[in-house]
C-alpha cells in the first residue's frame, strides 16, 4: 500500500489560475521522490495540499491510510514539512522552538530524541541560542529539526537547498539518507538536477500544473540517456568536412574538438562508422572520451519539447 495516495488532484485559485491539472501519483514507503520543475509549476501548491495548507479543488489524499480532508489531524500527525520560507520566532531559542513544535502535534516530550535531531543538525551547541542570531542556514536547519519533531514518517522539503551553502547541503543530503534508513518516507522539490540525481530513488516533472513523467530514476537517465563522443583533434579543423554530414557534429573549442551526441541505446549508435570514416578522411584525434547525459540535459531536452503528450507517451 502506497504511503501517500494521491489521485485526481487538481487546484484552480480564486484568481482562476490552474496551478495543478488533475494527478495521480502514488508513493511507497521509504521512498526518496524527488519533485522537479520550473519556478511556478505548482510543486510548492501540490505539497501545500497534501499538508492541509491549501484546499484542493478536486481529488483525494490519503496519507498514511488517512485522508487529509476527513482525517486532517490523524494525516497531519505523520507529516513533517519543511516549507521554503523561513517561519519561526525569533525570539525563542532554538531548543525551546523545536520542543514547543513537537507540543503543538500533541506529542509528549522527548528531549533525547530532540537532542539526536539537533545534533544531526550541528545545532546541538546552538541550542541556546536565540533564533534571530543565527545564520541563513543556521535557521533553515531550525526549520528542519521543527519538521521533524514530531517523528513524522513522511517529510516534505521544499526547496530544501535553495540558497544554502555546499557544507549544508551536504549534511541535508546525508541526514535525508539516515532518514530514509530509519524508514521515513521523502518527498523534495528541487530546481537543483543534480540533488535529484544524488538523492531520488523516483523523479517526478512538473510543467505548468501538469505532472507530465513520473519514472525511476535509474531507468529514465538509461532510458532517456544520451552519450556525447568527444574527439580531440590532431590539429584543429575550421567546419565539419562534407564528408561527415551523415552524423549529428558540432566543432567545439576552437575546432580542436569535435563532438557526437548519440543514443546510446540504440542498435546503431553511428560510433564505429564515425571513426571509421575519420581514419578515411585522414582526420587524426589524440584522445577520445565519452560521457553519460546527466538528469540535467534530459531535463532541459523534456522541458523545452512541446507537446507535453510526446514525452508521456516516451516515457511509458
Ligand atoms: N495563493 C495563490 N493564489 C493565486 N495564485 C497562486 C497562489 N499560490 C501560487 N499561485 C500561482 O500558482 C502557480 C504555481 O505556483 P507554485 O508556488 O505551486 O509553483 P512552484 O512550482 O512551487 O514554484 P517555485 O519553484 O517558484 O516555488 C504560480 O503561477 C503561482 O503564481
Amino acid at each position: 500500500m502506497p504511503v501517500i495516495d494521491i489521485q485526481g488532484l487538481s487546484k484552480t485559485y480564486a484568481s482562476g489560475l490552474q496551478a495543478l491539472k488533475p494527478i495521480d501519483l502514488q508513493i511507497g514507503k521509504g521512498e526518496i521522490f524527488a519533485l522537479l520543475g520550473p519556478n511556478g509549476a505548482g510543486k510548492t501548491t501540490m505539497i501545500s495540499i497534501v499538508c492541509g495548507i491549501v484546499t484542493p479543488s478536486t481529488g483525494t489524499v490519503v496519507a498514511d491510510g488517512h485522508d487529509i480532508r476527513k482525517n486532517y489531524r490523524q494525516a497531519r500527525q505523520k507529516i513533517g514539512l519543511v516549507p521554503q520560507e523561513l517561519t519561526t520566532d525569533a525570539f525563542e531559542t532554538v531548543l525551546a522552538t523545536v520542543r514547543l513544535s513537537r507540543g503543538l502535534f500533541g506529542k509528549a516530550p522527548n528531549d533525547a530524541y530532540i537532542e539526536q535531531i539537533l545534533r544531526d543538525l550541528s545545532l546541538w551547541d546552538k541550542k541556546d541560542s536565540k533564533i534571530m542570531t543565527l545564520s541563513g542556514g543556521m535557521k533553515r536547519r531550525v526549520m528542519i529539526a521543527k519538521a521533524l519533531s514530531h517523528e513524522p514518517d513522511i517529510l516534505f522539503l521544499d526547496e530544501p537547498t535553495a540558497g544554502v551553502d555546499v557544507e549544508l547541503r551536504r549534511d541535508m543530503w546525508n541526514l535525508v539518507r539516515r532518514l530514509r534508513e530509519s524508514g521515513v518516507t521523502i518527498i523534495l522539490t528541487t530546481h537543483y538536477i543534480e540533488e535529484a540525481e544524488e538523492m531520488a530513488d523516483r523523479v517526478g516533472v512538473i510543467l505548468k500544473g501538469e505532472l507530465i513523467l513520473v519514472e525511476d530514476k535509474t531507468e529514465l537517465m538509461k532510458k532517456l540517456g544520451k552519450k556525447t563522443l568527444t574527439l580531440n583533434l590532431q590539429d584543429p579543423l575550421e567546419a565539419i568536412p562534407v564528408g561527415l554530414a551523415d552524423w549529428d557534429l558540432q566543432l567545439k573549442a576552437d575546432g580542436n574538438e569535435l563532438e557526437f551526441v548519440f543514443d546510446s541505446n540504440a542498435e546503431k549508435t553511428g560510433v564505429p562508422s564515425l571513426l571509421r570514416r575519420l581514419s578515411d578522411l585522414g582526420i587524426a584525434f589524440k584522445d577520445l572520451n565519452t560521457r553519460q547525459s546527466s538528469l540535467e540535459d534530459i531535463f532541459v531536452s523534456l522541458v523545452h519539447r512541446e507537446p507535453a503528450q510526446d514525452i508521456r507517451a516516451g516515457a511509458n
